[in-house]
């Protein structure tokens, strides 16, 4: 039974809510309570969003100017602020994540990503070259960007309104109508976004809301629909792979970001105080459920038991509760599934011989929390590199620490990986920090720092890390198809 006061979230397609085939129970991390009841789309709804969509381009957000659709970009980031504590709840609500975080990265991003990208198409000029052949012919080329028309956006649940706003904002700036399929693990922050997007005065169908599962289901039916014109996708790399295969027989562009199996470079020469604060940072942000975050660490065996020292510390002074309770630093994995994974890969880690340094099970929090997501911060050492476990993305608090010798073998180890997405180096010889940072085969090297963004820089991977680059003119390029005019003068 369903207590009445549970809310019930549909998908929302042109303007409306709608009704949809089926439904699941949103089950919340921290106990396992009831969050939502959300109602999943099946095909018609599915055919409905991209005809709602196509018509909404063919309708006068499809003439919109750059000036229009900048503004209409900034309304919508302030009616997120003004609904701020709104979409803290439903992001909580969904993953248990610690409330300071819900509020300082989430949605708070949320509202950059707005204003930044209404910044970035209002900056961005035309590729133009006045061109004179040897025959004395002169004439002027320019490229004038079209939308890339109906996008589909499917997310993941780890930083969902973040992720999602992260391609929607870009999206619509460049006059495109989008289709967002949330994860079912977290439906409602897309879905409350459907309603600040229309006070924000948005035009019917530019932003539809598809409530669903991946294959057999809306996730699958939208990204293979022969009437969208592009897929951008963050989660997992197989998930990225089944994706391609779906879209492959109507050749359409996709941007993908995709898994990460993230190393960190610790030298002797590093500020081992920040080296340590950083680290722990980038293994248990979002109890290490960011794509971004590190799961390796080498570090320089002159320093190797004192950076093992500080971080075994640090993972022991994180406290695990709920989202609100006061010192709350670590909130659960995203759900019961999820943590039968990450399980798996501790038992992997004892039975390949790791020593476990600190975690390495499920922890007690009481029966108040028993029946929700939890895991133990964990620390490995004494991994070898063929283990699965420093091969494939876990996904959870976790990292293995190993000790280098020379600067050759620390980048040899780093790139020893089919993923390429993130790399941080820790040292303060900064010709060593250039030199190391640009030999990481990753799309983002940080030195001395971890997740620092600007969103005008370009995001993305190598490898299984995905295909393409967003942020700033990155995205513009991916939501828009350039028309080459080119005029004898
Ligand atoms: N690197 C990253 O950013 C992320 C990695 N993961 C990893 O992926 C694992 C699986 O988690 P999932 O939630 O299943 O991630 P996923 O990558 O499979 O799902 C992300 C989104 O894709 C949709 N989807 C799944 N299969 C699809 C298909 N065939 N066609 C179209 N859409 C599809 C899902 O419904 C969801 O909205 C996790 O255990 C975690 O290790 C999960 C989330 C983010
Ligand atoms: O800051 C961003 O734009 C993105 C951060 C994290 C991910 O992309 C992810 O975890 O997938």
């Amino acid at each position: 039974m369903v207590n009445e006061s549970v809310r019930r979230l549909q998908s929302f397609v042109d303007g409306a809510y709608i009704d949809g085939v089926s439904s699941w129970e949103k089950r919340s991390p921290v106990d396992g309570s009831l969050v939502a009841v959300v109602e999943e789309a099946g095909a018609e709804q599915v055919d409905a969003a991209v005809a709602a969509a196509r018509r909404a381009l063919e309708g006068p957000w499809g003439r919109s100017s750059v000036a229009e659709r900048a503004a209409l970009m900034r309304r919508i980031a302030d009616r997120i602020e003004a609904r701020f504590d709104d979409f803290v709840a439903a992001e909580i609500g969904d993953t248990g994540k610690p409330l300071k975080q819900a509020r300082e990265l989430d949605v708070a991003r949320a509202v950059v990503n707005f204003r930044s990208f209404a910044d970035t198409v209002s900056a961005t000029g035309l590729d133009s070259f006045l061109t004179e052949l040897a025959d004395g012919r002169r004439a002027l080329n320019y490229a004038v960007p079209r939308p890339l028309g109906v996008v589909a956006v499917v997310v993941p649940w780890n930083l969902p309104l973040l992720l999602l706003t992260w391609k929607v904002a870009p999206a619509l700036a460049c006059g495109n109508a989008v289709i967002v399929k949330p994860s079912e693990e977290t439906p409602s922050t897309a879905t409350l976004l459907a309603e600040v997007i229309a006070e924000a005065g948005a035009p019917a169908g530019i932003y539809n809301v598809l409530h669903g599962f991946g294959p057999g289901s809306a996730g699958e039916m939208l990204t293979t629909h022969p009437d969208i014109d592009g897929v951008t996708f963050t989660g997992e790399s197989a998930t990225g792979a089944a994706i391609m295969r779906g879209v492959a027989p109507y050749v359409r562009p996709v941007s993908f970001e995709l898994g990460g199996k993230n190393a960190a470079l610790v030298f002797a020469d590093a500020d081992l105080e920040k080296a340590v604060a950083g680290l722990g940072r980038s293994i248990f942000t979002n109890t290490g459920q960011v794509c971004l975050c590190t799961e390796r660490v080498y570090i320089q065996r002159p320093v190797y038991d004192e950076v093992v020292a500080g971080l075994v510390e640090h993972a022991r002074g994180l406290r695990l509760g709920r989202p609100e309770a006061e010192g709350t630093t670590t909130g659960p994995l995203i759900s019961r599934e999820h943590r039968a994974k990450v399980h798996g890969y501790l038992d992997l880690a004892r039975e390949d011989g790791a020593d476990v340094l600190v975690g390495g099970g499920i922890p007690d929090l009481g029966a108040d929390l028993a029946d929700g997501a939890w895991i133990e911060p964990t620390l490995w050492a004494g991994l070898d590199h063929s283990s699965r476990v420093l091969r494939e993305e876990v996904f959870g608090p976790v990292a293995a620490l190993m000790p280098f010798d020379s600067e050759d073998e620390a980048v040899k180890l780093a790139n020893d990986s089919r993923y390429g997405l993130a790399a941080a180096t820790w040292t303060s010889d900064l010709e060593r920090g250039h030199r190391v940072a640009q030999q990481m085969r990753v799309g983002m090297s940080w030195v001395n720092t971890w997740y620092l963004r600007d969103l005008r820089s370009p995001f993305g991977g190598v490898g299984l890390s995905g295909i393409g680059r967003e942020g700033g003119t990155h995205s513009m390029h991916f939501y828009t198809e350039p028309t080459n005019v080119c005029v004898q003068l």
